[in-house]
């Protein structure tokens, strides 16, 4: 049954639902769901079955008469994940694109599903991975096709997922880049916090409400002058605003006091339980997380260790405060001996020369900085025989080491 806007509490917001007519959209919306799922189910059992949920929401409109989802007040029905990662592998790309040759990729075959209405703690040593595993969640890095599923959508070529707000990714610094400036310029300027939590279209007011008193903003601050932590706040207003169905936080904490850290996970968490949210929240500060989360997903040296329901871990079960500090130090102790053994037997078979290029920098030059590889063999300079690694030493953007 079509369900009136009215009645969802939420009003029309972007040009996607424009399109979609007012008293059906919900009802249009359900169905694809529910299509999806038992399409998925299908596809799990035999793996040669179709894949609708893979295709663009346009696309699919067109060619099922039928339309993407486009109400955000309705939950991830059964069957499709939340997050699904399935042994994905990544590198990041060396200076011509490509992973370079001869390096560990970054990740190494990591599963991972995670269903809607669970908080998921992303823990890890500095270094580990969790920020590139979030921004590839969040659809920020080329991955292979089918790797890395967000509400059953490829987080990386559904660009949807994100400008309808169904995916929200709230990551470090407020930044961006800015033409002839330069990349990662913090975000200010002399405008009103108003100015950013107002162009978003299509927001509940009455959820905009809740989200302002929760983080205690002043609509009225002026960006160029707030505190680290108040463009922490604002940020954080921009990113939960609309109602996200998975939500990716990369140590969004960092510089909120302790109050408005509490008031922003005691709001997490209600979303995760009235709504049905997926949440996956990578930090390094624990106060207060044992009662949070519902799990915790470990990485270390780009490999997945285990991702677990709390009431599963020794040590964690009992959600005693200061527990989670205490387990996740023998862990990272753990790991850090296993770390430092791995760096000597590294060392043992290090090769007597290595390569390695700079931040970037090539002078005179404005495109490529790589150079034709002619490997300096036994025959010299005339030794022909062009490949990546040769490229990289001749190139002035190489340094020796
Ligand atoms: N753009 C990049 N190009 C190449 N390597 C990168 C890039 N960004 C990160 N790395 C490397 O990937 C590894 C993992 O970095 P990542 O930021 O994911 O770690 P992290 O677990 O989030 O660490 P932290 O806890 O310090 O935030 C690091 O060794 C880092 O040097």
């Amino acid at each position: 049954m079509p369900v009136p806007v009215a009645e969802t509490g939420y009003a029309r917001s972007t040009t996607e639902h424009a399109r979609v007519d007012a008293n059906t959209d919900a009802g249009a919306s359900v169905d694809w769901w529910a299509r999806m799922a038992s399409a998925k189910a299908a596809s799990d059992a035999d793996p040669n079955a179709p894949k609708p949920w893979l295709r663009r929401p346009g696309r699919d409109a067109v060619e099922n008469a039928s339309r993407a989802p486009t109400r955000r007040d309705i939950a991830v029905p059964a069957g499709v994940l939340g997050i699904e990662v399935r042994g994905l592998t990544f590198s990041y790309p060396g200076i011509d694109g490509t992973p370079m040759e001869g390096t560990t990729p970054m990740i190494r075959n990591l599963k991972m599903a995670l269903e809607p209405g669970t908080c998921t703690l992303l823990l890890g040593a500095n270094g580990a991975g969790k920020t590139t595993l979030l921004k590839i969640l969040a659809g920020k890095h080329l991955v292979e096709r089918e790797k890395v599923l967000v509400l059953g959508r490829e987080a990386f070529y559904d660009t949807g997922l994100t400008s309808s707000g169904d995916l929200s990714f709230i990551g470090g610094n407020w930044q961006r880049d800015v033409a002839f400036a330069g990349y990662n310029i913090p975000l200010a300027g002399d405008f009103p916090a108003s100015r950013m939590l107002d162009s978003i279209p299509g927001v509940d007011p009455e959820r905009k409400k809740r989200i302002i008193e929760v983080l205690d903003v002043n609509v009225n601050w002026r960006m160029h002058q707030v505190s680290d932590g108040q463009r922490r706040r604002v940020q954080l207003a921009w990113g939960l605003m609309l109602p996200y169905k998975v939500l990716l936080l990369d140590e969004i904490t960092v510089d909120l006091d302790v109050l408005g850290r509490a008031e922003l996970m005691g709001f997490l968490r209600e979303e995760c339980l009235s709504r049905q949210v997926t949440i996956v929240y990578a930090t390094h500060i624990f106060d207060g997380l044992e009662s949070f989360m519902t799990h915790v997903a470990f990485v270390a040296n780009g490999e997945l260790k285990f991702c677990k329901k709390f009431e599963d871990i020794e040590g964690l079960k009992e959600r005693e405060p200061g527990s989670l500090l205490l387990t996740v130090e023998g862990w990272l102790r753990e790991e850090y001996v296993l770390q430092r053994e791995r760096k000597l037997l590294e060392k043992a078979e290090k090769k007597e020369f290595q390569f390695s290029r700079n931040n970037g920098y090539a002078s005179g030059r404005t495109t490529t900085t790589v150079t034709y590889g002619e490997r300096l063999g036994e025959k010299g300079w005339l030794d022909q025989s062009r490949d990546r690694e040769s490229a990289f030493q001749n190139s002035s953007n190489a340094v020796m080491r």
